[in-house]
């Protein structure tokens, strides 16, 4: 008879009360076996907020008031719990360094939410600490992880398409920024506030999917950046950014890039073009459902002969796949993931530090931690 295997367990902390971390958690309770997922299974064990009220009322609105789960009233003592493997970060983005340098400190994987933190050097003594350390980190860049990417991967590195040459990507969302209080995390400059380190990490993504992880590219970074924002006069953060991304040492391609939190989500989601065809997400691009696959009766003609419309369905949000990644890696004693390591992290957070030098957008003194 065959053995049977015993799923792994992660067992979470959570680190902060507000709406990612809602999401997170809601997807963490869905039966993991509704996606396909027979090897891991997820525990939510803790919640971390600044107060051990809302901490309470988050396990009771979000998890049915689970008496298993401890809530506290410090990030401190989430860190510091034995029956705590992988800390999830969903604090706003200048927060991030210190409390994934304090959960690593304290001997815990880290999945940090995104932007990952405020600047490259941040990222960068963060993931020297988990190395150091042997602990897993990651960006918790989701969308990385959906059934959807892999197949839009996989038909992007098939061949029939050719090299990619231009990627159109907008991720926008109308904030109604005149009515936020200025403490807000999108408005507040000391909270990393604006449209780039918010929005920007997903049209940055499809292009490091589409252009970097392209096999003709050889792991080149890019050649160059050129940006520009355009800022609001409420708080001085940036309300619009636009950056062409060009990959020129192999491939010759480009990603034309723009993010907004003063208009409504694009009609557009993202779009692969190649000489052979197109690639349409659809929108939003966080998480997207449906892509389609158009392809050109020759090279160059614009012509569509044939159209593949490709739809995916899931239960829960889609937040839990990142998790299932997180599992499997820290099961596998690995540092970092195969789909979205250390190194893309990286150069996404050099390539916003460029965005950001070149459109004059300036953290006040004192946000960034590490220069
Ligand atoms: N992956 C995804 O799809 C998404 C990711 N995000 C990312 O998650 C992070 C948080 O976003 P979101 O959940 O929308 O933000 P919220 O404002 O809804 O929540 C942030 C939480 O952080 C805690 N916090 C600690 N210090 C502060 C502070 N000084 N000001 C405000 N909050 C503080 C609070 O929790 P408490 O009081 O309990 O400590 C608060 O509820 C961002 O980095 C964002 O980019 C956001 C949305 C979607
Ligand atoms: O990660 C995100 O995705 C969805 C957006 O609405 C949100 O502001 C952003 O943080």
């Amino acid at each position: 008879m065959a053995a049977v295997t015993q799923p792994f367990v992660l067992r979470w902390g959570i680190i902060s009360t507000g709406r990612i971390s809602m999401e997170f958690v809601k997807d963490l309770l869905v039966d993991p076996k509704t996606r396909g997922t027979e090897d891991v299974v997820h525990v939510v064990q803790t919640v971390g907020s600044r107060s051990t009220e809302k901490a309470v009322e988050f396990i009771a609105k979000y998890a049915a008031g689970d008496p298993s789960i401890s809530a506290y009233g410090t990030y401190d003592e989430v860190y510091a719990d034995k029956n705590v493997d992988a800390v999830y970060i969903g604090t706003p983005h200048t927060l991030h360094y210190e409390n994934a340098r304090d959960a690593l400190n304290a001997g815990k994987h880290v999945l940090c939410e995104k932007a990952t933190t405020s600047n490259a050097a941040e990222t960068k003594t963060l993931i020297a600490l988990a190395k150091k350390k042997g602990l897993f980190f990651m960006e918790a860049l989701w969308t990385r992880f959906h059934p959807l990417t892999l197949e839009v991967k996989k038909i992007a590195e098939e061949g029939s398409l050719g090299d990619p040459v231009v990627l159109h990507a907008d991720l926008s969302h109308d904030f109604q920024i005149e009515q936020l209080p200025l403490t807000h995390r999108m408005l507040d400059p000391h909270l990393g506030g604006g449209a780039l380190l918010d929005l920007g990490p997903y049209p940055m993504f499809w292009a490091v999917l589409a252009l970097y992880e392209h096999p003709s590219n050889k792991n080149a970074r890019p050649s160059s950046v050129s940006a520009s924002i355009v800022k609001t006069p409420i708080t001085g953060v940036d309300s619009s950014t636009s950056w062409i991304v060009t990959f020129s040492e192999h491939l010759r391609a480009q990603a034309i890039l723009s993010c907004s939190m003063t208009i409504p989500t694009a009609a557009f989601g993202a779009t692969i073009r190649y000489r052979n065809g197109n690639i349409i997400i659809g929108t939003p691009i966080f998480r997207p459902k449906t892509f389609t696959v158009q392809y050109f009766d020759k090279p160059g003609s614009g012509v569509v002969a044939r159209e593949e419309t490709k739809a995916f369905h899931y239960v829960g949000g889609g937040w839990h796949y990142e998790a299932d990644e997180v599992a499997r890696c820290i099961r596998d004693g690995k540092l970092e993931s195969n789909l979205w390591g250390h190194e893309k992290t990286i150069m996404v957070m050099e390539i916003f530090d460029e965005v950001r030098r070149q459109g004059g957008y300036k953290l006040p003194e004192g946000v960034e931690k590490v220069h």
